[in-house]
């Protein structure tokens, strides 16, 4: 059973012979990894997120500063291939290239802002190519959600994350992998603060 979510090929990110991700406290427990990886990265999120200029390099640093305590590789892009319940993610050969495209485009038109739902189809889009690169080995969905925060203060539409309903979030995510953005901009118009 692969404990760690994804479906991973010879994973040297994990310790040998199991499924879960070497860590820095050294926890060779599932259960113990995962709730000191939520205790982390809880406690990081309620601490400034990170300045930057809304390129990868931001995006790598938010994701830094989330799990800064307990991966030695947090910030930094995965070398395996992953995907969940067989839904590949972008080949890490092509994850550089993936997300300075992704993100030039966030850089040079941001998200139209001049009215909310503009900005929300925008925003969805994003969200859904970022998930479908998926940069790092885990964590990816709480570095996108604290990007998303920064991204919609920055365009004057805050989100508050913490009404997110998982369920219905994590369909609207999966739907959006699929192609189909619509309850994606549901999910998000009901974030809006
Ligand atoms: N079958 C799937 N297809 C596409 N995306 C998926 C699938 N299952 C989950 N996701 C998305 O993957 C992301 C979670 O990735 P990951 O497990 O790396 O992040 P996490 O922060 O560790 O977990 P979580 O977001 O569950 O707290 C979320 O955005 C979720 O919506």
């Amino acid at each position: 059973m692969n404990l760690s979510g994804y479906d991973a090929f010879d994973d040297p990110y994990a310790y040998k012979g199991t499924h879960v991700l070497k860590n820095k406290l050294g926890l060779r427990d599932t259960a113990a990894l995962e709730s000191f990886e939520l205790e982390m990265s809880n406690s990081r999120a309620t601490e400034a997120l990170p300045d930057g200029d809304y390129d990868p390099r931001h995006y790598r640093e938010v994701h830094r500063h989330l799990f800064q305590d307990v991966y030695r590789w947090a910030g930094k892009y995965r070398t395996v291939r992953t995907s969940k319940d067989s839904n590949p993610f972008c080949f890490p050969e092509h994850i550089p290239n993936e997300m300075n495209l992704l993100f030039e485009a966030l850089r040079t038109d941001c998200l139209p802002s001049e009215d909310a739902s503009s900005f929300l189809a925008s925003a969805a889009a994003f969200l859904a190519e970022l998930n479908a690169i998926h940069p790092f080995r885990e964590g990816n969905g709480r570095a996108q959600l604290a990007f998303m925060h920064l991204v919609g203060l920055r365009a004057g539409f805050p989100f508050d994350f913490s009404r997110a309903k998982s369920d219905t979030f994590l369909a609207a995510m999966i739907a959006s992998y699929h192609g189909d953005l619509t309850p994606l901009v549901t999910e998000l118009r009901a974030l809006l603060t």
